[in-house]
This record gives structure tokens, C-alpha cells and sequence, in this order.
């Protein structure tokens, strides 16, 4: 321990709220930079393709022993210093009574989109009694993770409004941004409807006891600053609003969305989440130092030989120093075919860099 540090922790965590994780969501010093990854849960690892088979995506999803089990397994094997719920971000959607699927290999289909006001009747807002296992899920996820945090998450009205929009994964987002800018009144009441699914199922896992949550706005990067900021932006701050008076960081983020880092933090964020376009010192420079980050790993370089992939690990720690806290992550999700052993070499790595105000 430096001087420099003056009230960093010399005891291991005995609870999430003294984590690593949740301390540099906090910006208060950290015994190791805490590391996890999105999408750490899943394809990559051969015991969730174990325990997956002849089970739907979706029916996994709400089914609360196998949500524990694949929350817990990156936790056991690569010793990551948080869990991410494994759920999908159209469960609560599902859970209201959208008809839609997880078609493998695709992503989210939506069997009848969203074009018109009458739409909306379709889509009522979320109580948690629609959703009794999620509650059951976290729950016993919590006892079972102990110091460990568990982070919650939720699909943000923007990203979720896509998948209803154009009925699936989109290339371009056209009927989307077609109906953005046709319909603003039916656009703003349907991403307000979306902000209220997405704020109550951030609410019951935080009640639950989930420590943190983050807000996946993942294909925000697609739109201009100015239609995130008229179109998008209230609607996010309102999901992230949601769950303001309990007390948990809450994290925001995107892919490609360095434009728009300032009002992602600006729309309610606690941790800026940082895509690998660009450099997590830019990001920082461009958030005024002023909030912790989280990432930003290219996915793709885990496929690369190790030194090279050592010395990016040990630049984004290093270059995460200059915020307030600092959350090692990938840019975006990994990868399924990703040999999972470089992800726990990852992780020892990170584990091993300097911390802020250490040599
Ligand atoms: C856009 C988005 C979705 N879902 C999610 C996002 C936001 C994050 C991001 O940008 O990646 C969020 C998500 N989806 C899943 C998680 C679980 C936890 C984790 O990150 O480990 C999380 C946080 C599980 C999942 N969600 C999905 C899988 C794969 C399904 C399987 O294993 O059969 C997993 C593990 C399905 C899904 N669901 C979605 C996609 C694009 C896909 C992939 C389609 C495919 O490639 O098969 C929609």
C-alpha cells in the first residue's frame, strides 16, 4: 500500500458493497481493478453448452436452477470479480406478452413488429408479479455468490425498440429510425412504455439484491448525437432513474458510441461502458474525468497470440488510471468461440497490474 491510497482496504471484501467491483463503480480506491465480461455466461464455455442442451434460450432464462448454475460457472472457472444475471434483455418484453423468440445463432424475433398506435395495446407496462422467477433467481444467486456482486441488468428502450421495430436483428435500423422520425408522438410513447419495462426489471433485481445493474443500450452507436439526444436520451434516463433511490452504481452503455459518451454518463450513469473504438484515455478525456469507466478490450484480440494481447491488457489498466475507478471489460460481448482459458489468463493478468496510486 502507498501513501497514495490512503484508505485503500488491506482486508479481503466481506460483503459486494466493500467488492472491488462495486467500490470502482464508486471511484474509491480498489485492492486489484476488478474485471468481468460481457457475455462471460454462454457459448464459450463447454459446461453451459452442457447444461443448455434441450432447453430454449428463453425457457433457460426463467427457469431459476438453471439461471444460477450458468450465472455461476464464469464466476467458478476464470475467478471474475463480479456475475452478470444470465437473462436476455426481451425477457421482461416476453414476460408483458410480446410473442417473440431467441432464434439461435440470430438473435431476437419479434413474430408480429411494431409499426402502429394500436401496437401499443400489445405492450403493457411491467409489474413484478409477471416476473416471480427473476425474483427467485437473484435471490438465490445472492446467497450462493457471497462477497461476490451480482450485476443486473436490463435492454435499453432504444435497442429495445429495434427488436420490436423490425421485427429482429437489424443491419440498419431503417424502419426504426423510419418511425422515429414519421411518428415522433407514437416513437416517444412507445420508448416511454419500453423505459418503464426496462426501470421495473432493473427495480426487481435490485431488490432482490443485486448490487449494480447495467443499462445495455447496445446499438445506440448507430444514431446521430442529436436524434440520441431528442429521441433516445430522456427515455434512457428514465430507465436508469428507475432504480436512482436504491443506492446501486449503475452502469450505461453501447457499442460505437463514442460520440456519445458525455450523454450516456449526462442521461443518469453512475460508469461510463467504453466499446474498443476507442482508447480508454480518449473516453476519458471526453467524460472530463469526472466518472468511472468500464472496458474496453477488443473482443477479437483474445484470438491473438498472448504477448500482444498481455500488453493490451496492461495498456487499458494502466490508461484507466486517469478515472475516477476503472471496471476491466471487453469492448463488447465475448465472442462464442473464444478459448475460455485466455479468458482466465486475462483475468490473472488484470489481477496483476498496478492499481491507481500504486507503482
Ligand atoms: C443485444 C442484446 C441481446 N441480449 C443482450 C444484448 C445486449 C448485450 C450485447 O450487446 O451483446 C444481453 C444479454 N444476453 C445474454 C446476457 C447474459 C449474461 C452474460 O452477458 O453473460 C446478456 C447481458 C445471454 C444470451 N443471449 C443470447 C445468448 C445465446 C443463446 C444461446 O446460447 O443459445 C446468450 C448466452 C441470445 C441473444 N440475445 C440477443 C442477441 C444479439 C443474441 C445472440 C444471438 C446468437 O448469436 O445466437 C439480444
Amino acid at each position: 500500500m502507498t501513501p497514495d491510497a490512503p484508505d485503500l482496504p488491506d482486508a479481503p471484501a466481506d460483503s459486494p458493497a466493500d467488492s472491488d467491483l462495486v467500490r470502482a463503480a464508486r471511484g474509491v480506491p480498489v485492492r486489484r481493478t476488478p474485471v468481468w465480461f460481457m457475455r462471460q455466461a454462454g457459448r464459450s464455455l463447454p459446461e453451459y453448452r452442457k447444461v443448455r442442451e434441450g432447453t430454449a434460450m428463453l425457457q433457460a432464462c426463467r427457469t431459476p436452477d438453471l439461471v444460477t448454475e450458468i450465472t455461476l460457472q464464469p464466476v467458478r472457472r476464470h475467478g471474475v470479480d463480479g456475475a452478470i444475471f444470465f437473462s436476455d434483455i426481451v425477457v421482461p418484453v416476453q414476460a408483458v406478452g410480446v410473442d417473440l423468440d431467441i432464434v439461435p445463432g440470430k438473435g431476437p424475433v419479434v413474430a408480429e413488429p411494431f409499426r402502429t398506435r394500436a401496437d401499443l395495446d400489445r405492450l403493457p407496462e411491467l409489474t413484478p408479479d409477471v416476473v416471480p422467477d427473476i425474483t427467485e433467481s437473484v435471490r438465490q444467486l445472492v446467497s450462493e455468490l457471497g462477497a461476490t456482486p451480482l450485476i443486473g441488468f436490463a435492454g435499453a428502450p432504444f435497442t429495445l425498440a429495434s427488436y420490436l421495430v423490425e421485427g429482429g436483428p437489424s443491419k440498419n435500423h431503417e424502419r426504426t429510425k423510419a418511425l422515429m422520425h414519421g411518428d415522433p408522438q407514437l416513437w416517444h410513447d412507445l420508448c416511454a412504455r419500453l423505459a418503464q419495462i426496462a426501470g421495473a426489471f432493473l427495480r426487481v433485481q435490485v431488490e432482490a439484491g443485486a448490487s449494480m445493474v447495467q443499462l445495455f443500450d447496445s446499438w445506440a452507436g448507430f444514431l446521430s448525437r442529436a436524434d440520441y439526444v431528442r429521441h433516445v436520451k430522456p427515455h434512457s434516463a428514465a430507465a436508469l432513474a428507475a432504480v436512482a433511490d436504491l443506492n446501486v452504481p449503475r452502469i450505461h452503455f453501447g457499442v460505437g458510441t463514442g460520440e456519445l459518451l458525455l450523454d450516456m454518463a449526462d442521461a443518469g450513469a453512475d460508469v461510463v461502458g467504453v466499446d474498443y473504438r476507442v482508447s480508454l484515455t480518449d473516453a476519458i478525456d471526453r467524460l472530463g474525468a469526472r466518472y468511472p469507466v468500464q472496458g474496453n478490450l477488443d473482443p477479437a484480440l483474445l484470438f491473438a497470440p498472448w504477448e500482444p494481447l498481455a500488453d493490451a491488457v496492461e495498456r487499458i489498466a494502466a490508461e484507466g488510471h486517469a478515472a475516477p475507478g476503472h471496471i476491466f471489460n471487453l469492448g463488447h460481448g465475448v465472442l462464442p468461440t473464444t478459448d475460455p482459458d485466455v479468458i482466465t489468463r486475462v483475468v490473472e493478468h488484470v489481477h496483476a497490474q498496478p492499481v491507481r496510486g500504486q507503482r
